[in-house]
């Protein structure tokens, strides 16, 4: 049915339900389609040649626009932060205030920067960003076939936009939500719009007063892409569900974290670097019989 299911990256705990789901919403078709699907380290690489990538948030930081302090504080942040994000033996609610603190304070940090509106393009240009091998085909697939995609993001909505704008691939079937950052007259950063949105509220809750998914009421198949606990979340909004597939990219801490991952994932993929099987999916499901 899909080949690329076969790759050794893939882990699955419940083989059936999968295939179930898959024929499920190649029965409802593309039209009833819908993908919601994180962006940092799930459509962007996690790493290359044994390097980390960097997130959104982290190419601002590693940037010419920020001070060498600057730099400094915001990587201390990372490193206290980071892996609590990732800790298996913490709750979410545990997380959830240590990440509002996270990010409040890494706001403040860069809104100091007087970091400008037209500085975005260059640094983004300059950074290390990657997004998965098969991002082409990934957007291009669901454009051709007018499948919406909605990116719901923890990292940096104008970051972020400006790395699928540069790879040529920020077609109009793609929706983004994600923190803004908000520049004065003068185009120098003075804050991020609110609400803030962080790994563990990514739900609802942060979604009011966006009509985006009451208009797609009638795209009742999901596929849902992320790459941690708190992506697990992203669909709650859709107002009726009727099949929805979780494939979750396991990037770090594989071996601590991969019980989890196969209870809440339908299918994980390990230290997979592409997008290869959500392709080989969608082209499953896509393509005419
Ligand atoms: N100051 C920060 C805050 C967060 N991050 C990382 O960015 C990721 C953004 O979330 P997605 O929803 O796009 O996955 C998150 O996982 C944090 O690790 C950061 O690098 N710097």
């Amino acid at each position: 049915m899909v080949p690329e299911l076969q790759k050794s990256t893939v882990r699955i705990q419940q083989p059936e339900r999968v295939v179930g789901l898959i024929r499920a919403i190649k029965e409802q078709g593309g039209s009833k389609l819908q993908v919601i699907s994180d962006f940092d380290m799930t459509l962007s690489r996690f790493g290359c040649n044994g390097r980390r990538c960097p997130t959104s948030h982290n190419i601002l930081d590693n940037s010419h626009v920020v001070s060498e302090d600057g730099k400094k504080k915001l990587k201390d942040l990372l490193h206290h932060y980071y892996p609590i994000e990732i800790d298996p033996n913490r709750t979410l609610e545990e997380k959830r205030p240590l990440m509002v603190e996270w990010w409040t304070r890494a706001h403040e940090l860069l809104s100091q920067q007087k970091i400008q509106k037209g500085d975005i393009a260059q640094i983004v240009r300059e950074s290390d960003v990657m997004l998965r091998d098969g991002f082409n085909e990934l957007f291009d697939q669901l454009h051709k076939y007018n499948v919406p995609m909605f990116i719901f993001s923890a990292g940096v909505g104008d970051i972020l936009e400006e790395i699928i704008r540069q790879a040529n691939v920020f077609y109009p079937n793609v929706h983004v939500v994600s923190n803004y950052m908000d520049f004065d007259d003068s185009g120098v950063l003075k804050c991020f719009k609110s609400p803030l949105i962080h790994t563990y509220n990514k739900n609802n809750s942060v979604l009011q007063g966006t009509a985006y998914f009451q208009q797609l009421s009638t795209r009742t198949s999901i596929i849902l892409l992320g790459d941690s606990m708190g992506d697990l979340t992203m669909a709650d909004g859709v107002p009726s569900v009727e099949n929805i597939l979780k494939i979750g990219f396991l990037n770090d801490k594989v071996e601590e974290r991969r019980g989890k991952y196969l209870d809440a994932y339908d299918i994980v993929l390990e230290s997979d670097e592409t997008l290869d099987v959500v392709n080989g999916i969608l082209r499953y499901i896509l393509m005419e019989t």
